[in-house]
């Protein structure tokens, strides 16, 4: 297996479509997920660099994973489902303090995905059901979560990291919108977030080693009542 070069790490709660969104893009498809135990990792070639990108599981039981998951990671892609304002939420009470063992330069991008669910009737039609996208316009929910409000924590993020919103790229460029079911902005995201990860991957390179995943930290959390690991 070839190496990687650097990684690029999704977080965010369960359900918010993150194994969705790298199916759509490594495999330009949407298919039914279950949801992820532990992590997985695509490698995808980007110019001369190959980066591992790793999928996490939203699940409690697994949160824990988490910061191994992030160490060394070049960009931390933190995903939200618009639908769900608690799911945005979490992703500055949760899932930040995760984020202390990337790459000191590591990049953010906050994503807020299932915008096919929404009442903007300016998305492209549904691939696979093209004569259904307009007519089930009105039958669509308005977006819990506004694009301000993703804009809002890209700036808490820079406020915990210490960095200053001159030396770091612009909220609205790190502020996505996607559909993993119709593909909306999906490869866009991906291939923005690769353009800005090459400079570090480049600096990761000449000061030595990348960092790996050590599974052997991990203490899985106790069995509560609401679910089990599986
Ligand atoms: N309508 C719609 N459904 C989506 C979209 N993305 C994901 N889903 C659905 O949302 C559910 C959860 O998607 P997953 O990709 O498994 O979510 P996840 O974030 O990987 O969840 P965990 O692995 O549990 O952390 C599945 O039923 C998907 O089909 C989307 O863009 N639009
Ligand atoms: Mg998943």
């Amino acid at each position: 297996m070839k190496k990687p070069d650097g990684k690029v790490v999704l977080l965010g709660d369960m359900n918010v479509g993150k194994t969705s969104l790298l199916h759509r893009y490594m495999e330009k498809r949407f298919q039914e997920t279950v949801s992820t135990v532990g992590g997985a990792f695509y490698l995808k070639q980007w110019g001369p660099y190959n980066i591992s990108i790793w999928d996490t599981a939203g699940r409690e039981q697994f949160h824990g994973l988490g910061s191994m998951y992030c160490r060394g990671a070049a960009a931390v892609i933190l995903t939200y489902d618009v639908n769900s304002l608690q799911s945005l939420t979490e992703l500055e009470e949760r899932f930040l303090a995760l984020t202390d063992s990337a790459s000191a330069d590591c990049i953010f991008a906050i994503v807020g995905n299932k915008v096919d669910l929404t009442d903007d009737c300016t998305l492209p039609p549904d691939e696979n059901r093209p004569e259904k996208s307009v007519a089930s316009c009105s039958s669509k929910v308005r977006k819990q979560v506004r694009a301000e409000d993703a804009i809002a924590l890209y700036k808490k993020i820079l406020k915990y990291k210490m960095l200053d919103e001159k030396d770091v790229p612009a909220a609205e460029k790190m502020c996505f919108e996607t559909s993993a079911k119709t593909g909306y902005q999906v490869d866009y995201l991906f291939e923005t977030v690769f353009d800005m990860v090459v400079p570090i991957i480049v600096r990761q390179k000449a000061e030595g080693p990348p960092q790996t995943v050590d599974i052997t930290d991990y203490k899985p959390a106790k069995r509560t009542k609401s679910g089990c690991c599986a």
